[in-house]
């Protein structure tokens, strides 16, 4: 089939590269001309592990074009991609103004029947309104789909590729037959429903995924105080297939640029029908208070933050990405050099982009986690990139100036610390001590 792909992000790049793959012409559109450049040339404007291979392949093969001509592109296709952002207005809601603009570029290119299909995550009803303005600027007769994404950054190929399953929405049933054409390559496991009730099982989705996280982080905070191990109790709740193990990795809060917008939009979507969505609220109130808890815990173990230095590890929302979206790592630094710390940062992709979002003279930028750790007070450790699994925890303990580590992502095992010589705190796990070259867990000390 032939397709263009409005918006070359994540999602649109991600989705264009798969969907050539398998066979179909596409051509991905996008505003931005300096990245349509990068990509003409093969060079993914977005951190994701083997993008480029990809995108080179299908280049190679003739499956794939990159333009900043919508109006060429719709008029090639048949099916048109719409995966433009929809990033949080002020009060929460998703703004929908990028999504109406590529609806009105969209209309005024067709020049006969298309299918248009949403990607983009968008409130409960916003199909309705892309079909009203697709119509305001062209006479040609054409459908509307609601094609939720569920794919999670730095594993956004094998998620496409291998998804759990796919949703449609659809209020014309004759499109069933080419939308299971389209998607039977990536699984045989596709729903089709009414275009609303694809609407709502993104968001439905991403909320239930946001609760489970901030639901395990309150068990940890609780583990901490009656002296659990939030990992053990997150196995054995886990075995239960009707909870399931994923999810529950309990932490400093969930970052990103989907699950902090998506449950605010949906705190949104229930407000405006007059609902309120007690539960939510406090998934996003659990999860704001969450990443605090690295600053209680230096607070803890070094008295005032004034003229301490401190290593970070890990900028980025989560491994794997460089995406720094809403990130607890901005919180954290931001508040670090606000109380007077120095701060010494290393990310593996993301410092780039933490920089160009926030610098500040207290802030150096290192080339190593070693480099980041020495001479410090203590090391925090913000994203589980595997770098920092493979760090030497007794060489970690001679660098520091006081051997601390405060883990806000359960990375290291007891086992670990009791080689290392550290001080250890993490999440909802008793603290540990491997000052003696032996482990002792201080249970219900932090
Ligand atoms: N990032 C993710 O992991 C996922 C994102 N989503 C949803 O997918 C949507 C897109 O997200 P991302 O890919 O992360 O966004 P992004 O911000 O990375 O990319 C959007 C792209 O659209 C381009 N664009 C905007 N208006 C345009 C127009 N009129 N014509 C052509 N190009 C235009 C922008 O220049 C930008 O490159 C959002 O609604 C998001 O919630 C859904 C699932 C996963
Ligand atoms: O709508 C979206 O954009 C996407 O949002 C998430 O994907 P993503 O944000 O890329 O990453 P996740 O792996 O879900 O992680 C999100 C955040 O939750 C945190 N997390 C995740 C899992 C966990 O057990 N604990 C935890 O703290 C991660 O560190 C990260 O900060 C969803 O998993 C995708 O299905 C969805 O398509």
């Amino acid at each position: 089939m032939k397709l263009a792909v409005i918006g070359t992000g994540y999602v649109g790049l991600v989705s264009g590269v798969c969907f050539a793959l398998k066979g179909n012409k596409v051509i991905c559109v996008d505003l931005a001309e300096d990245k349509i450049e990068k990509l003409k040339r093969a060079e993914s404007p977005i951190y994701e592990p083997g993008i480029e291979e990809l995108i080179e392949q299908n280049l190679r093969e003739e499956r794939l074009e990159f333009t900043s001509d919508l109006s060429d592109a719709v008029r090639r296709s048949d099916i048109v991609l719409l995966a433009v952002g929809t990033p949080s207005l002020p009060n929460g809601e998703a703004n929908l103004q990028y999504i109406e603009q590529a609806a009105a570029d969209v209309g005024a290119a067709m020049n006969g029947y298309k299918i248009i299909m949403t990607k983009s995550t968008v409130p409960v009803g916003t199909n309705e309104k892309i079909r009203e303005v697709v119509a305001r600027y062209t006479r040609q007769s054409f459908d509307i789909v609601s094609a939720p994404e569920f794919l999670r950054e730095g594993s956004a190929i094998s998620d496409t590729l291998h998804p759990d399953r796919i949703i449609i929405g659809i209020d014309n049933p004759s499109l069933h037959e080419t939308m299971v054409e389209l998607h039977q390559d990536f699984t045989d496991n596709i729903y089709v429903t009414d275009i609303r009730s694809a609407e709502m099982i993104k968001y439905a989705s991403n909320a239930f995924l946001a609760t489970k996280i901030s639901f395990i982080n309150e068990i940890a905070n609780i583990c901490e105080k009656v002296g659990a191990d939030v990992t053990n109790v997150a196995a054995g709740m886990g075995m239960d297939k009707r909870i399931g193990s994923s999810f529950l990795q309990a932490g400093i809060g969930y970052g990103g640029s989907c699950f902090p917008k998506d449950t605010n939009a949906l705190i949104q979507i229930a407000g405006n029908v007059d609902y309120e969505f007690k539960l939510l609220k406090s998934v996003v109130d659990v999860n704001s208070d969450q990443r605090y808890m690295m600053i209680s815990k230096l607070r803890e173990s070094l008295g005032q933050l004034n003229g301490i230095h401190v290593g970070v590890w890990g900028l980025s929302f989560k491994p794997n990405t460089d995406d720094i979206r809403e990130a607890p790592s901005l919180e954290i630094v931001e508040t670090l050099v606000k109380e007077g710390a120095f701060v010494k940062v290393h990310d593996p992709i993301a410092m780039d982009k933490f920089r160009e979002q926030f610098n500040h003279e207290h802030i150096q930028w290192c080339s190593t986690p070693e480099e980041a750790a020495l001479g410090c007070d203590a090391v925090c450790l913000l994203t589980d990139w595997d770098h920092y699994k493979q760090v030497d925890l007794r060489m970690l303990g001679s660098v520091l100036r006081k051997p601390i580590l405060i883990d806000g992502r359960n990375v290291f095992t007891e086992r670990q610390i009791a080689e290392s010589g550290l001080e250890y705190y993490s999440v909802g796990r008793p603290r540990m001590s491997g000052l003696n070259g032996l482990s002792s867990s201080v249970a219900g000390a932090v």
